[in-house]
């Protein structure tokens, strides 16, 4: 008989943890099961680093849907709004990664945005050193805790799961229990296939379904290698992160105990194969700089990283063309390409200021890439990429 339906999903998207790549799976799964979107009616997130969620909501596809089935841009968690968003049923699931690792590329990708990184490059100019030993020496220093800007410059997942990140609080206990009961699952990026598998079986797909390529990975020469001293004092900073990722890595291993270890190893082998299928059939190039890439296909670059991407094969059949470009496709061509072609946009959500809001005009949508977006701290509470000047550089609108 046919397969059921995709569960009703929301993926947090947490900054520098792969989750680019979990993204584009779950754009390709919706895509192909028409479902309806939950996603940012302006550009490619909602509202970040602020968190009101509902005023930007906008939805394409199934037209007149009663729910969306699925939502996956970069927030900041506020789960009250998001619960509003999402249907009950709806599965909470996010992706966390070493967090030495993901404040590394947090730093490199967002150098020059993040104020406190920003100060630190400064300081290290004049002293000669790398900015984020100069950043790690002192971090304190370069941290003004209230510029809403500094989110992402401690504890960068807890922050974007809308925890208190500045330091340890009373809270924290039971903020973390609030998280282990709205999230099915936490995946982990050291392991992300066998997260995937996790994955599969939540939302009922199969190998297939879960195959994809490695998105918006740096090249070597943009990722710092880390001695010793640096990790500690990484661990140290971003201590809260590292006590959510021990806490949700422990939790993974018991559901992958719940799962059978065995079986999620075989499972995860035919998962490597099948997306090594998919990689022979469509990718000529990977790690390809982004000069040598089309517009289309080439990853969002920021002055201090250099994000690699793929080159496709030549000959590839009109069929598998789509599939493949799909699977490479970086996460602002492919929001830009739902927004532009998703007229008429549906009205979705009625807010309780009793505004409507997400209705758009097709010619405003076509020009949202290529026009500076409305500053709009308005009647309605969108701030949108308020002072978030690495969002406006993500978006490629800047200067
Ligand atoms: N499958 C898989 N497994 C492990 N790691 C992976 C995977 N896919 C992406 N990556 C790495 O994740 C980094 C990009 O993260 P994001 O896509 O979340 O970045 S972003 O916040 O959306 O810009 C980026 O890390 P760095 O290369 O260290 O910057 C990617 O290499």
């Amino acid at each position: 008989g046919a397969p059921p339906p995709l569960r009703t999903c929301a993926f947090l998207k947490i900054h520098k943890t792969g989750s680019s790549t979990v993204q584009n799976l779950l754009f390709r799964l919706g895509e192909k099961e028409k479902a309806a979107f939950a996603f940012p009616y302006y550009t490619y997130q909602f509202a970040y680093p602020e968190r009101p969620l509902l005023p930007q909501v906008a939805q394409r596809q199934r037209r007149g849907a009663a729910q969306f089935d699925i939502l996956c841009s970069h927030m900041r968690l506020d789960l009250a709004q998001l619960r509003q968003v999402m249907p009950q049923n709806t599965v909470f699931f996010t992706l966390l990664r070493d967090p030495v690792r993901t404040f590394e590329s947090v730093f490199s990708y967002f150098t020059a945005t993040v104020p406190a990184f920003a100060q630190a490059k400064a300081a290290a100019a004049v002293a000669r050193k790398s900015a984020l030993s100069v950043f790690l020496e002192s971090p304190e220093s370069f941290w003004d805790p209230g510029e809403i800007r500094n989110g992402l410059a401690k504890n960068p997942m807890c922050f974007d799961l809308g925890l208190n990140s500045q330091g340890w609080n009373a809270s924290w206990p039971e903020d973390l229990a609030q998280l282990e009961d709205a999230f099915q699952l936490v995946m982990i990026a050291e392991h992300f296939d066998e997260s995937l598998v996790l994955l599969g079986a939540l939302l009922g797909l199969d190998h297939e379904d879960l195959a994809y390529v490695r998105l918006n990975a740096r090249s070597a020469g943009s990722v710092a290698t880390l001695d010793e001293g640096t990790v500690g004092r990484l661990r140290s900073w971003n201590a809260l992160d590292v006590l959510l990722y021990d806490f949700f890595l422990q939790l993974f291993w018991e559901k992958a105990e719940l799962y059978g270890l065995d079986r999620l190893e075989r499972d995860a082998a035919l998962l490597r194969e099948a997306a090594e299928r998919l990689r022979q059939t469509c990718v000529a190039r990977r790690g390809v700089p982004p000069g040598d890439l089309e517009d289309l296909l080439r990853p969002w670059q920021t002055d201090t990283a250099t994000v690699v991407g793929y080159e496709l094969r030549a000959n590839l059949s009109q069929q598998q063309q789509g599939r493949c470009v799909r699977l490479t496709l970086p996460e602002l061509q492919y929001h830009k390409n739902k927004l532009v072609h998703a007229a008429p946009l549906l009205p979705l959500i009625q807010l309780d200021l009793g505004v409507k809001v997400g209705l758009g005009v097709r010619g405003r949508l076509d020009s949202l890439f290529t026009r500076p977006p409305p500053v709009d701290k308005g009647e309605h509470g969108i701030h949108l990429h308020r002072g978030g000047e690495h969002l406006r550089g993500k978006d490629g609108r800047g200067t």
